[in-house]
């Protein structure tokens, strides 16, 4: 007896799920799952369960992983030294040998292992497969901290998707299988790219038109300077936050994916902290969505 207020509650959350899932049925969402937002097994746990429950209540999950610091840790095991400018790593042949091996290989099973196990059916893909992501060599404009000049800076083999072949993801999802994707693309040189994960992940929502894109990270969302989260912002606020020096670092190609995603169709973009239990969940299902939602405007 003691406890039925509870079970009453827990029927109550439950049922406010309702409009949210009426709202997404059917719709493409695409979450990217930061190397930073992979906490340990029982948060990638509670992940992989988010995950198949939208599917299994009608929605289309597409997954983008990352795994930054996961080559990065690998890259040291094999002595290979690795910088970044301006947020991106800059990639040469070995580098890039590592980069599609932890990500395409080692990151990529593992999430489609955690989904299986929890009844899910995902199937791991990268760029690559069924020509899905074509890539060309990224040209990036950085500011020198030495001499504060603009200069452009070849990162070798960084790519910026020019292509996506929309046909593989149409068959995966038609199967209801969910598709779990590595940043990794090809180009029409024959070469392997790495691609920045919210580069690659914007480039599939904005392809798909996507009703959502959330982007998972180690953060609540854009803090502004007093480091206070920022509940929601249009792409021309972003566009200031840049300038004025508030958004900073791994933040501006998010920002940038943000906003190259809106302007191809994508509804809205929700930044929020991947950190958090069932951070997915809350965001899609109920009314207390965290994080900064962006919107056109
Ligand atoms: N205004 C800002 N609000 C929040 N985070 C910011 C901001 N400016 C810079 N950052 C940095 O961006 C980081 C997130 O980017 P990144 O480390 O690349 O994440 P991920 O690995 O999840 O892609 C945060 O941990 C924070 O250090
Ligand atoms: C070009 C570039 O920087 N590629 C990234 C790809 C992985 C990634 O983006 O992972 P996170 O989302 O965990 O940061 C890299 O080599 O680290």
């Amino acid at each position: 007896m003691t406890e039925l207020p509870n079970v009453h509650v827990r029927a109550e959350v439950l049922a406010q799920a309702l409009p949210h899932m009426q709202r997404y049925d059917q719709e493409i969402v695409v979450i990217k799952y930061g190397g930073h937002a992979m906490g340990d097994r029982a948060a990638a746990e509670d992940f992989a369960e988010d995950v198949v429950l939208l599917e299994q209540s009608g929605l289309k999950p597409i997954v983008v992983h990352g795994g930054g610091p996961q080559i990065g840790k690998m890259l040291d095991r094999l002595g290979i030294q690795s910088e970044f400018r301006g947020g991106l790593r800059v990639t040469d042949e070995a580098t890039v040998e590592v980069v599609e091996m932890v990500l395409a290989g080692l990151i990529n099973k593992q999430i489609v292992g955690w989904i299986s196990a929890e009844g899910g059916r995902a199937v791991g893909l990268c760029g690559k497969d069924g020509n899905m992501v074509r890539a060309k060599r990224a040209m990036k404009t950085v500011v020198d901290p030495e001499s504060n000049v603009e200069q452009t800076v070849d990162l070798g083999l960084v790519g910026e998707p020019d292509h996506v072949e929309r046909g593989v993801l149409d068959a995966v999802l038609k199967a209801e299988l969910i598709p779990v994707l590595a940043p990794v693309a090809y180009g029409a040189d024959g070469q392997t790219y790495n691609v920045n994960a919210d580069t690659f992940a914007g480039a599939i929502a904005g392809a798909l038109r996507a009703k959502r894109l959330l982007l998972l990270t180690d953060v609540p969302g854009v803090l502004d300077k007093d480091k206070k989260l920022i509940p929601e912002l249009t792409v021309e606020d972003c566009r200031r936050l840049i300038a004025d020096g508030t958004i900073t670092g791994g933040m501006i190609p998010k920002i940038e994916t943000c906003m190259y995603a809106i302007e191809r169709g994508v509804e809205a973009v929700v930044i929020l902290d991947g950190k958090v239990n069932h951070a997915v969940l809350l965001e899609l299902f109920t009314d207390y969505g965290a994080g900064t939602l962006i919107r056109r405007g």
